[in-house]
C-alpha cells in the first residue's frame, strides 16, 4: 500500500544543509498498524509527511496506492490526501468551531450536501464516543476529547490511511490507552492502514504489528513487532527496549564475587521454563530479578525478566553457560561488575 524506495531528503535552512531523511526504504502493507519510532530530529515527521505529499524527497520515490506521488503535481497531491487522514500531536482543531463544524469541514470542502454532512458527522461522533459533545467548543473539551474530534475529523472523507504524528504525546497514560483502544478498533473495524510516529516504545507495544527504528534519518531496522522484541539488532532499538523495562541493579555483589547483570527473554511456550529455580538450586549463585513481565504481543506470549546473576566468577560462568542452553539471553549494562575493595 506505502512502498518507499531509497528516499532521501535534505532541507536548507540559514545557507545550512540539514539531512533529514537519509536513503530510507520501508513497505507499509495494507491492515498495518505501522509505528516508527526515534529520538528527536531522526527524520519521523519528515518521513510522515512524505507519505502524504506535504513534504517532497530530495530523491527516491514514495509509492502510495501504487502511484509514485513523489513527482505529482498539488492538484494530483490533493486528490491523494483525501484518501489519506492525518492527526497531530496538538489536535490542530479549529477553536472558534463547535465539534460538528471541525468535524463537518473536510466534508463541505468536498461540497457535501447538509444532509449527507449531518448523517456522516452523526456516524463519526458515535465512532468517538462524543455524541454529548456535538455542540461543545474545543476550549470546553479535555484532550484526549479533542483527540477524538480530530480523529472524527481525519475519518470524515473515509480515507483508506490513517498518519498519526505523536497522536499521543500531550497525553496522560491513561488517556493515551483509550486513544490507541480507539486505534486499534478503527484499523480492525474499518480496514484503515494507520502509520504512527512516536518516540515512546510504550506505544508501539500497544497496537503496532510493525516498526520501523531510525536514527539520523536513517531507518537502522524494520521488522515485526515480534521479532523486533524478542531479537533487536541496533544499539538504540535496545536502549528503547530497555527504557521501556526500567531496570536497575538492587544490589551489589560481596567481595571476590562478580555480579552478572542479564536480559533473558521468552518467547511463546518457552515463558513457562523453570529456568530461576534451577539457578539457585544447581549453581551456587544468587539471582535477584530486577524486572520481569509477560505481555500478549500480537497474540504472541513474550516474557521478559532482568536478573542480576551473583557468586564466584566460576559459578556465574555456568549459571551463564546453563541459561544460553536453555532461552534467548543477553548480556547488559556493564559485562562484569568486580567489586574489589582494595586489600
Ligand atoms: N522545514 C525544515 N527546514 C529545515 N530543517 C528541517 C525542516 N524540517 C525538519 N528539519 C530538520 O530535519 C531533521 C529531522 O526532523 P524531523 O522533524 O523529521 O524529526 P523527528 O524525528 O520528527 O523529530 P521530532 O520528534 O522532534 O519531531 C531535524 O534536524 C530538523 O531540524
Amino acid at each position: 500500500m506505502i512502498r518507499i524506495q531509497n528516499v532521501s531528503k535534505v532541507f536548507t535552512a540559514a545557507k545550512k544543509q540539514v539531512q533529514a531523511l537519509d536513503n530510507v526504504s520501508l513497505t507499509i502493507d495494507k491492515g498495518d498498524i505501522f509505528g516508527i519510532i526515534g529520538y528527536s530530529g531522526a527524520g519521523k515527521s519528515t518521513l510522515l509527511r512524505c507519505i502524504n505529499g506535504l513534504e517532497i524527497p530530495t530523491s527516491g520515490s514514495v509509492r502510495v496506492f501504487d502511484q509514485d506521488i513523489s513527482h505529482f503535481k498539488e492538484k494530483q497531491l490533493r486528490d491523494v490526501r483525501k484518501q489519506i487522514g492525518m492527526i497531530f500531536q496538538h489536535f490542530n482543531l479549529m477553536n472558534s468551531k463547535t465539534v460538528f463544524d471541525n468535524i463537518a469541514y473536510p466534508l463541505k470542502l468536498q461540497k457535501a450536501n447538509k444532509d449527507e454532512i449531518a448523517n456522516r458527522v452523526k456516524v463519526l461522533l458515535q465512532l468517538v464516543d462524543l455524541e454529548d459533545k456535538t455542540y461543545s467548543y474545543p476550549s470546553q473539551l479535555s484532550g484526549g476529547q479533542k483527540q477524538r474530534v480530530a480523529i472524527a475529523r481525519a475519518l470524515a472523507t473515509n480515507p483508506d490511511i490513517l498518519l498519526c504524528d505523536e497522536a499521543t504525546s500531550a497525553l496522560d497514560p491513561q488517556t493515551t490507552q483509550s486513544i490507541l483502544a480507539l486505534l486499534k478498533r478503527i484499523n480492525k473495524e474499518l480496514g484503515i492502514t494507520i502509520v504512527l510516529i512516536t518516540h515512546q516504545m510504550e506505544v508501539i507495544k500497544q497496537i503496532c504489528n510493525k516498526i520501523a527504528v531510525m536514527e539520523h534519518g536513517k531507518v537502522l531496522e524494520t521488522d515485526s513487532l515480534i521479532n523486533v522484541f524478542t531479537a533487536p539488532k541496533s544499539q538504540i532499538t535496545k536502549d528503547f527496549l530497555a527504557k521501556d523495562m526500567h531496570y536497575e541493579r538492587l544490589c551489589q555483589p560481596n567481595q571476590g564475587e562478580i555480579s552478572l547483570m542479564l536480559h533473558l527473554k521468552y518467547v511463546g511456550n518457552s515463558t513457562a521454563t523453570p529456568l530461576i529455580s534451577t539457578l539457585s538450586r544447581e549453581f551456587d549463585v544468587t539471582t535477584n530479578i530486577t524486572y520481569g513481565n509477560i505481555e500478549k504481543l500480537q497474540d504472541t506470549l513474550v516474557g521478559n525478566l532482568v536478573v542480576d546473576l551473583q557468586g564466584h566468577p566460576a559459578d556465574v560462568e555456568s549459571a551463564l553457560k546453563y541459561i544460553q542452553q536453555h532461552i534467548e539471553v543477553e548480556v547488559i549494562k556493564d559485562e562484569y561488575i568486580t567489586n574489589r575493595t582494595s586489600a
